[in-house]
């Protein structure tokens, strides 16, 4: 299934990426990561690096408390196992109950029926944002109406690959910045997911969120393909970019369409 980005596609200035990138930096969002079993690592380094706060709690006695008290929740199903089955809807909750956005990245729903059935019942939470590839968007839904009804109540969709795209109630964006190489080391769309729930945490606007956070991903992504001699070093220059990303950076780089 293609998003059929509406004719309205906004453009995205470099002075409210870097804006909102500084109020991240600022404020230290707290993002309860559920996260699977190979992501946990590098998803906690990619907020940190970010300038927010990670915390991957899966105890059913304590997520809950967790969820509540962070400013954002990420749920992702990349290893979806009794202990994180449990511990979904006690977050998930908590997080709603507290006013927070709650960012779903349904891993390889594409791969398992059973995962495509979970990840289909959390669909009526509504979450603030859904991010996954492309062939994860054809498993999650049956028909662009379901894709356009969940839109229609206010859900995010932020679509990645080659190149992304957000689709919302109000803006649609096309996003063309990003490397190759994110794709050649595990768990960046799943960081990425991270990232698009830290920004969701400072800005009520779900869809400016969800586009800035991509764009300042992928063009640490770029600048970090330029400096790794190949994945091995990729990583670690991934996250000294997002580190040091600059409103010039942001200048040079941002890409949209
Ligand atoms: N060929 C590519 N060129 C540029 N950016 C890419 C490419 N492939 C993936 N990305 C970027 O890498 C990140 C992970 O995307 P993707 O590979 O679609 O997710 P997943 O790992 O969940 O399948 C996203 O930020 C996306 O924009
Ligand atoms: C390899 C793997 N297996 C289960 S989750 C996972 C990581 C998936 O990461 P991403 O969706 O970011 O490519
Ligand atoms: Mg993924």
């Amino acid at each position: 299934m293609t998003l059929s980005i509406a004719a309205a596609t906004q453009g995205l200035p470099p002075e409210t990426v870097f804006a909102l990138l500084e109020r991240v930096r600022r404020k230290s969002p707290r993002v309860h990561a559920i996260t699977n079993a190979v992501a946990q690592t590098f998803t906690a380094n990619v907020l940190l690096a970010l300038g927010a706060v990670p915390s991957m709690t899966l105890a059913p006695e304590e997520v809950a408390g967790f969820a509540a008290s962070a400013d954002a929740l990420l749920v992702n199903l990349g290893t979806l196992d009794e202990t994180r089955r449990q511990a979904i809807p006690l977050a998930v909750a908590a997080a709603q109950e507290a006013g927070r956005p709650v960012c779903l990245d349904p891993v390889f729903i594409d791969r398992s029926k059973p995962r495509r059935l979970f990840a289909r019942e959390l669909l009526g939470i509504m979450p603030d944002v859904v991010r996954l590839n492309g062939a994860e968007l054809d498993a999650l839904f049956q028909g662009r109406a379901e894709a356009d009804a969940l839109i229609a109540g206010g859900t995010v969709l932020a679509v990645t690959g080659q190149e992304d795209k957000v689709e919302s109630l109000g803006e649609d964006f096309r996003l063309l910045n990003g490397h190759a190489l994110m794709s050649r080391v595990t768990a960046t769309g799943c960081a990425g997911g991270a990232v698009l729930a830290a920004f969701a945490a400072v800005e009520s606007d779900r869809a400016l969120a969800a586009a800035t956070g991509l764009s300042v991903f992928n063009i640490a992504g770029e600048i970090a393909a330029e400096r790794a001699g190949g994945p091995g070093t990729f990583v670690p220059e991934l996250l000294d970019a997002l580190y040091g990303l600059s409103l010039r950076d942001i200048e040079i780089r941002l890409k949209t369409a």
